[in-house]
Formats: structure tokens, sequence, C-alpha cells
């Protein structure tokens, strides 16, 4: 079986609410890495002349544009954060540049929010590719991996696909463009 796998890495800020890692709580940021695997639906040899599933920068472009330009630098908020409401009020401008999560961001949920992400930009341009493995790495010794369906490991959420901004293969990371504080 082939796979293409690529690396890229971002910065980032989060903190997570949950009483299970209390330290977590005041804001802080990672340098992390996040390395995704993607394979064909239908796994075929190579042909002996062009000898490739798909150019990597054809299938690259997308999502390191979404990584560079979206996730890096980003701030990631739990959805009931009350410094959603503080940067809607005091910094609007930059309230566009929060991704906002359903519960707290960890990594478990950022790498299953990414990989369907991933996803729904190869379901739109290339969708003979999927992306079957993703690893996120927080720190030098911390990491997440998901293997298979990403729907197995999203939470379960009472709302349309539509209103999830990691099941539409644009540049959203929250519903900030739908409403502006009860963003998704
Ligand atoms: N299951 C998870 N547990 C924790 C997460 C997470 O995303 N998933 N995240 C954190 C914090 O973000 C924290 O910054 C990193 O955690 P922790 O390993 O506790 O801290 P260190 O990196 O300092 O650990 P060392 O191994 O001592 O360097 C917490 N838990």
């Amino acid at each position: 079986m082939l796979e293409l796998q690529f690396t890229r890495r971002f910065s980032m800020g989060h903190r997570l609410l949950s009483d299970a890692a209390p330290r977590c709580a005041i804001p802080h940021g990672h340098n992390e890495f996040v390395t995704v695997s993607i394979r064909a639906r239908n796994a075929t040899a190579l042909d002996g002349q062009r000898n490739m599933m798909a150019a990597f920068a054809d299938v690259k472009r997308r999502w390191h544009h979404f990584i560079d330009t979206r996730l890096d630098h980003a701030l990631q908020l739990g959805q009931g954060d009350k410094l959603l409401d503080w940067f809607a009020t005091h910094e609007p401008e930059n309230y566009q540049r929060i991704v906002v999560t359903p519960g707290d961001p960890t990594t478990e949920l950022m790498a299953a929010l990414l990989m369907a992400k991933l996803n729904s930009f190869l379901e739109a341009d290339m969708p003979d590719l999927i992306c079957h493995q993703l690893t996120l790495r927080e720190t030098e010794t911390n990491a997440v991996t998901i293997s298979g369906p990403v729907e197995d490991v999203l939470p379960q959420l009472d709302r349309a696909r539509s209103q999830c901004w990691w099941w539409r293969a644009d540049d959203t990371i929250s519903n900030a463009h739908l409403v502006s504080r009860d963003a998704g």
C-alpha cells in the first residue's frame, strides 16, 4: 500500500478548562507538527511511466495554505470559553483568528478536527484520495495519532455538517462568518 506523508509546523495558543488538566487553564502555547498520511481510496500499482499517486505539490497546496494562513499563530478556544466574549467585545478584528472547538481544544480533538478538514479538502479537490492517519505532535514528548475513519473519533454533535468548520472545504476555523459571537 502506497501512502504520501507530509508534515507541517505551526504555532498555536490554547487553554483547557476541564478539571482533567488544571494547569492548562492558563492560556499557553506550543509549536506543533501535524503529519498526515494520504492514500488512494482504490489502490492500484504504479503505471511504470508517471509512477506517482499524485504530485506532492498538488496534494499539499490547499492543506498547507490552510495551516499557514489560518492555523499558524491562531488561538484555540472551546465554544463555551469566556475569552470568546472578551475578544468579540474588545478585539473583534482578532476574533476572526480564533479556532473555536466543541469543548476543550485538546490535542485529541484538534487531531480529529484537522483530519476532518483535510478530508473535506480532498473530497472537494481530489476525491480519489483520503487521509487515513494523522499525528498531531504537541510537544517533543506528547503526540496524538488517529487512524481510520475520523467519524469514529469526533464528538457526536447535534448540528448539521454545514455548521461545523471542520466539515467545510474552506478556510473557516469557526462560525464567526455566520454569527459574530456564538461561533463554534
Ligand atoms: N490527553 C491530553 N492531556 C493533556 C493535553 C491534551 O491535549 N490531551 N494537553 C495538556 C496541555 O496542553 C499541556 O501543555 C501539556 O501537557 P503536559 O504533558 O502535562 O505538560 P509538559 O509538556 O510540561 O510535560 P512534561 O512531559 O513534563 O514535559 C495537558 N494534558
